[in-house]
């Protein structure tokens, strides 16, 4: 059973370490954070290090997508940061998810330490049903096309998924506790969608069976980001 305060994975999206190492001083509640794109590329690979010295988890949201060989190289370089989860992108492939999974398991095991969990980020929650038609011409539901997709991740031997909650529910009926489940797009209710468009509360993304939720701007910008993260942690213990 994950502690209730440890299913809440905050987004570390911010410009740099000093402001990375600010909040994680202001907010030492907050015991998993996730380390995107913007922050990576500003902070370096130390910064993931630095993180898990300081005994917290560490979510590397990198979302990988490219040839097997290439995504593999990087999963090696990665599994030596000691990141708890990983991300790559489910369109990849399953021999890309495999490529990622086995890079990751191999290279934990010569160093002996254990392996970040690699998931297969599915559609995007800033994604909507018109988008999925129109752009990327996809006629399923973002529900079959998501559930689709988490049977490529478990094919792919990668051992969970990233979606929206919408989906999570259907990914549950479908493959059962196969998976672990990871849902961004979490809105309190009151909260700014932002550009954000598959959305749910805290509560809901529980009841459809997430194991991990990721929320960025309802806890950084919150005009007392301590008592937002509480409220979470109180909506989701109920
Ligand atoms: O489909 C996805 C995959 C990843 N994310 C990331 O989660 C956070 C959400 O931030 P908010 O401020 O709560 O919207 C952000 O870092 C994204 O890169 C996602 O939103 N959707």
């Amino acid at each position: 059973m994950i502690p209730v305060a440890e299913r809440i994975i905050v987004a570390l999206d911010v410009p740099d370490a000093p402001t990375a190492w600010q909040w994680v001083q202001r907010l030492p509640q907050v015991r998993f954070w996730k380390v995107g794109l913007e922050l990576f590329v500003a902070a370096g690979p130390g910064l993931v290090k630095d993180l898990k010295a300081q005994g917290l988890r560490v979510f590397l949201d990198l979302k990988l997508h490219d040839i097997p060989n290439t995504v593999a190289g990087a999963c090696r370089r990665v599994t030596h940061l000691g990141a708890d989860l990983l991300t790559v992108h489910a369109a990849g492939g399953t021999a890309m998810l495999r490529a990622a999974a086995d890079a990751c398991a191999r290279e934990a095991e010569h160093l002996g330490i254990p392996a970040p969990a690699v998931l297969a980020v599915t559609l995007l929650t800033s994604l909507d049903e018109t988008v999925l038609k129109d752009e990327l011409l996809i006629e399923q539901s973002p529900t079959d096309y998501v559930a689709h997709l988490a049977g490529l991740a478990l094919a792919g031997g990668v051992p969970g998924i990233v979606c929206s909650p919408h989906e999570a529910e259907a990914v549950r009926a479908r493959l059962g506790d196969k998976l672990l489940i990871v849902t961004p797009g979490i809105r309190p209710a009151g909260a700014e969608v932002a550009d954000q468009r598959r959305t749910c509360t805290p509560l809901q993304a529980i009841r459809a069976g997430a194991d991990y939720l990721v929320v960025g701007r309802p806890v950084l910008a919150a005009p007392d980001p301590a008592a937002a993260f509480a409220a979470i942690v109180e909506e989701i213990a109920l």
